[in-house]
């Protein structure tokens, strides 16, 4: 079995804070698993994506993505970045490109530097994000301007992006939070569904048991910057996951978009 990150005694601060983001946290995901992080707003869970995307420096312990380790000290290399893909729970689109853009924009870590800066997608480029975008249902939205999408056709368009770097890891930041709940279904059902199929790692983050429970193999719950439990779905415990919300947080206060 290979394993798609491995995290061991990881502790991280941001600068200036006085208490830590991540406290010593340990976690494996073997490859091809799908594992959702749950815990209420400020456990933690998108310091942990950011810091497996290569986006944060100077934590301590050690962490490994898909099989190399990363270093505290130094940003991975684009190369390295191109084999995780990041799903923004606010998509992170360009609002006034195509759709088809902005999934070529998926591309860009995986063309030649001079290419990518010069954005001109080869032939192949674009047989891969048409290929994203025939995977996410959405082709015949290719010319369309993404500031004329609903939130559920957007993040289709998130992902089909993210799927045309063809990433063999996907970290997705509350990837549904904005969306409501049967389009939130619909999404996690792609998202999951086309990185099962291409035996990609899909390590999402959410505020809903509900949904972590269908959509994830594994559930890991964090609060206060600590994994407090990583169990199988089947095992995953009402009044352990209720624990994750208290202090003034209840699970069933947790909406659509989190309390603060
Ligand atoms: N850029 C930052 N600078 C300083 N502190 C930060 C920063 N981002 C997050 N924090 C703090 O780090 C802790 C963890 O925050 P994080 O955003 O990772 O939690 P989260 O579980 O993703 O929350 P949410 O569900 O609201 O997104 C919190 O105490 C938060 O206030």
């Amino acid at each position: 079995m290979t394993t798609a990150v491995e995290i061991d005694d990881l502790s991280f601060a941001y600068p200036g804070a006085d208490r830590p983001a991540l406290e010593r946290v340990s976690l494996m995901v073997p490859a091809g698993e799908s594992v959702a992080l749950l815990g209420a707003s400020g456990a933690g869970k998108t310091t942990l994506l950011a810091l497996l995307d290569g986006r944060l420096l100077a934590w301590r312990g050690r962490a490994s993505v898909l099989g190399a380790p990363i270093d505290p000290d130094h940003p991975p290399s684009r190369d390295r970045r191109a084999d995780s893909g990041f799903i923004f729970q606010e998509f992170a689109l360009v609002e006034r490109s195509t759709v088809l853009r902005n999934v070529l924009n998926g591309r860009l870590g995986r063309m030649p530097p001079l290419r990518a800066v010069l954005g001109a997608p080869t032939p192949s480029d674009l047989e891969v994000a048409r290929a994203a975008l025939d995977d996410c249902g959405i082709s015949d939205l290719a010319d369309r301007r993404v500031d004329s999408l609903s939130g559920g056709q957007r993040q289709r368009v998130a992902i089909a992006r993210c799927l045309a770097q063809e990433p063999r890891l996907i970290l997705a930041d509350e990837p549904v939070s904005n969306l409501d709940p049967a389009r939130a279904a619909e999404i996690l059902t792609l998202l999951t569904g086309v990185a099962g199929a291409r035996g990609a790692t899909v390590l999402f983050s959410s505020h809903q048991p509900d949904l972590a429970r269908r959509f994830a193999q594994r559930i890991v719950g964090m609060r206060g910057g600590r994994i407090v439990f990583d169990v199988p779905v089947a095992e995953l415990n009402e009044d352990a996951t209720a624990d994750l919300y208290r202090d003034g947080v209840s699970v069933s206060d947790v909406g659509l978009r989190a309390v603060t």
